[in-house]
């Protein structure tokens, strides 16, 4: 059913696993943007990861869902898990569009996200429905964004938001082979996720 919100936040990632990097990006935009709400979206197929093994979609959303149940801002949607084929952007911003008519979108990425979006699919339009938002990360300067986005249209580019959030030089990948080699990942990610991944079993082969 559509709902009226004035101004809205998606997040969208692999999220295998969801981790404060994400979550801190998240919220940092949604005050820095008075956001009403934040939607994450974990990526069923993410369409750029083809040459590696992500876990099962189902086990990501769960733990997407575990890690924003404590903030009354923050949601999820099933819609990309959902979707047949690759997870692209632009089908899924159509898609809140129309379960939200009349909201202003900003689409929430890390720096390094945002320096790939030159690839993505059908760009310029993307740009017109949304703003995006470039989480500072640690190890992706963003820097001159209009001289490294040159295939974008300028007009487009000034879609782009750049937000300075707290330094977290935490990653997916990271934890992920923490895991495997035994070691810590308390205090990376919440408690919630790091029981799930535990309790599964996941990331140890
Ligand atoms: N530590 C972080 N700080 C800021 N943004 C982040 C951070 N980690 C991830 N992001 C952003 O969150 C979004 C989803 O990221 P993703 O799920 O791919 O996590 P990741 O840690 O980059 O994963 P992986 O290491 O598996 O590539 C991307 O836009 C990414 O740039
Ligand atoms: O639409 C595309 O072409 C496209 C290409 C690469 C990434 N994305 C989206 O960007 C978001 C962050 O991706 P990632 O790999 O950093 O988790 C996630 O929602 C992806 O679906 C989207």
């Amino acid at each position: 059913m559509a709902q009226t919100l004035k101004r809205l936040g998606i997040m969208g990632g692999t999220f295998d696993p969801i981790h404060y990097g994400h979550l801190v990006a998240a919220e940092g935009a949604r005050h820095a943007f008075q956001l009403e709400k934040v939607i994450f979206i974990p990526a069923g197929r993410p369409p750029h990861k083809t040459g590696r093994k992500i876990s099962d979609p189902h086990h990501r959303w769960i733990m997407t869902e575990l890690a924003v149940a404590s903030n009354p801002y923050f949601d999820t949607s099933s819609i990309e898990v959902e979707r047949p084929g690759y997870s692209y952007t632009i089908d899924t911003v159509r898609e809140v569009r129309n379960l939200y008519p009349g909201a202003e979108i900003f689409f929430i990425t890390g720096a390094d996200a945002v320096l790939e979006i030159l690839n993505w699919k059908n760009v310029n339009e993307l740009l017109e429905m949304c703003w995006f938002i470039a989480a500072t990360r640690p190890g992706y300067p963003l820097g001159n964004l209009k001289r490294r986005l040159a295939g974008i249209d300028p007009e487009h580019v000034k879609r782009i938001i750049p937000m300075e959030v707290p330094a977290l030089a935490i990653s997916s990948t990271e934890i992920r082979a923490r895991v495997q080699e035994g070691r810590p990942i308390k205090y990376l990610l919440p408690e919630p996720v790091e029981a799930y991944i535990l309790n599964r079993g996941l990331y140890k082969s």
